[in-house]
């Protein structure tokens, strides 16, 4: 083989390699939103594409390791409802946890008059299957769980596939642990936390706090917290770079702060640096570090932040804001686990875990030239969307009960009176879980007694939330006021008077405005009527 035709094979294979991660990955960022059986079946067409799989079964064991059952089924036809439970202790469940790989079974042991296997794949042997490739896996409580492949075309084994079946188990778990966790959160009633106006008694705080030997500081109960926290407990062993999304205050450097401390790199350090704080020309430097002299005001050397952060974890914050040029280097250094300093000339190895996050969508960035598909496909391996707090509002009472004790000092803490709890709710957060624990510590600063009876909400949340302004076209002033009135109006839910009510953000007394409404022809109902 010449040298050529060398190179051009191994650039093929690399090519092929490539293709193949961003295959998995792309397949593994839709399993990571799925917390459903529905839109797990709805991935019949994803996940032909990977295995080329005519049918597909999950069976899920019980916690005592007695019986398993199917739990999930994606056929390219109609759906088989099997309630039947099967034997852990009989062959099939047996060999396939006492291998570390795939394992196959075709028509002839699987037909066998004393066949162990799950009525379902023997049917399917029966009605022309030729081979079932099925691996098992342990979900993150413990139970076994087995993917079972059903082909009916295939004869022997098949390293690539049984490859891209050992690939996918890890996001395969986490998303089997998302759709059992939100089965089981949508029967356990939320209302419960809605109806406690304080949530105040140890009793109750008890069943809120999540049972962790970690103290959990996510504090959050509802079905996407859960999800979340389960999925981070999933995926902090593992040396996987995640990727944080959220608006501003959602929690992503408390995630971070989490996910470094349940991993096995915890004793080590946790470095953050926000990539939209420090000036583009001075970033290279705060991440690779600088040779003293290597340019005008490098009076000595200096040890960047994946040097710092080296045996340990390093948050890049605001990833969506690093400049172009050095999103190339970055990808370097992550591809190649080494960094070299600016102006330096030796390469230092570096053992760092990255956590990245920001509050971009960082699809669109990429969509937009703004950010380098490979880097997002390298930094999103395990992306984690955490919603904005008016997306969660059942947690709303547990986080005030959490911010009443962090601020309360050494006195004891204050309770939030059962109408401010009413009040919370209703706001729209544009500033998320921060504004809330502002709200919180200033209305403990502000009261005397042991209840909070007044809140301070931010003034104009409205336009924080909704700052568009709606396309005007040209029009007599009365038809613009009313639209204009209108408008705020639809953004304050039709409250007209109070901190934030329209009238505030009008700067007009609340008897004006009702007057003018009446004028205008404005009624409640036009109000609740869509723009
Ligand atoms: N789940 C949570 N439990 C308790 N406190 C929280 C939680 N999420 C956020 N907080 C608190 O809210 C504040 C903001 O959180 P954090 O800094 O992690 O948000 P962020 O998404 O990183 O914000 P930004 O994008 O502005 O940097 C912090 O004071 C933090 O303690």
């Amino acid at each position: 083989m010449t040298s050529e035709t060398a190179l051009q094979a191994l650039y093929d294979r690399l090519r092929k390699r490539e293709n193949e991660q961003l295959k998995q990955l792309a397949l593994s960022q839709k399993m990571a939103t799925i917390t459903t059986h529905k839109a797990f079946e709805a991935l019949q067409p994803d996940l032909q594409d990977f295995f080329y799989q005519d049918n597909l079964y999950i069976f899920v064991a019980d916690k005592e390791e007695k019986s398993y059952s199917l739990l999930l089924q994606v056929k390219r036809h109609t759906q088989i409802i099997n309630n039947d439970l099967w034997s852990c202790k009989a062959g099939f469940f047996q060999d396939c946890i006492d291998s570390a790989e795939p394992v196959q079974h075709g028509p002839k042991e699987i037909l066998k008059a004393e066949s162990t296997f799950p009525t379902i794949l023997v049917e399917a042997v029966r009605t022309g299957s030729k081979a079932i490739i099925s691996m098992a896996f342990r979900l993150h409580d413990q139970r076994w769980a087995i993917v079972s492949l059903e082909y009916k075309k295939r004869t022997d084994n098949d390293l690539q596939l049984n490859n891209r079946i050992t690939s996918l188990i890890p996001q395969l778990n986490i998303t089997i642990g998302n759709i059992l966790m939100y089965t089981q959160s949508v029967q356990l009633t939320t209302s419960q936390i809605h109806a406690s106006p304080i949530v105040s008694s140890p009793s109750v705080r008890a069943a809120f706090m999540p049972p962790d030997d970690v103290r959990a500081q996510i504090i959050g109960n509802s079905p996407q917290i859960k999800i979340i926290k389960s999925q981070l407990k999933t995926v902090a062993g593992t040396e996987m770079t995640l990727l944080i999304q959220g608006e501003s205050g959602t929690g992503k450097e408390v995630v971070t702060q989490y996910l470094h401390r349940l991993s096995t790199r915890s004793q080590q350090s946790l470095i953050k640096i926000n990539c939209a704080a420090i000036a583009p020309t001075l970033i290279e430097s705060e991440l690779f570090g600088h040779e003293k002299g290597s340019f005008s005001g490098a009076i000595k050397r200096k040890i960047g932040k994946f040097e710092q952060a080296n045996g340990g974890t390093l948050f890049l914050d605001e990833i969506g804001d690093l400049p172009l040029v050095l999103q190339a280097k970055l990808l370097r250094v992550l591809q190649e686990k080494e960094v070299e300093r600016v102006g330096g000339n030796k390469t230092i190895p570096v053992d760092v875990r990255i956590i990245c996050a920001t509050h971009k969508d960082l699809q669109d960035e990429v969509r937009a030239g703004n950010f380098r598909a490979d880097l997002y496909y390298r930094i999103s391996a395990f992306p984690v969307t955490l919603p904005p707090l008016r997306e969660r509002r059942e947690d709303i009472p547990i986080l005030v009960q959490h911010f009443l004790e962090k601020h309360a000092g050494t006195v004891p803490p204050k309770q939030m009176g059962k109408k401010m709890l009413q009040r919370l709710d209703l706001h729209p957060w544009p500033g998320n879980i921060r504004e809330l624990e502002h709200v919180v510590a200033r209305a403990i600063l502000m009261t005397a007694g042991p209840t909070i009876k007044n809140i301070m909400l931010s003034e104009n949340p409205v336009f924080v939330r909704a700052n568009k302004i709606p396309d005007f076209s040209p029009q007599t002033l009365a038809d613009f006021e009313k639209q204009y009135i209108l408008w705020v109006l639809r953004r304050c839910n039709g409250l007209i008077s109070g901190t934030n009510g329209a009238a505030n953000i009008l700067g007009i007394p609340a008897t004006t405005l009702q007057s003018k409404m009446k004028k205008l022809g404005i009624s409640k109902k036009f109000i609740s009527l869509q723009e």
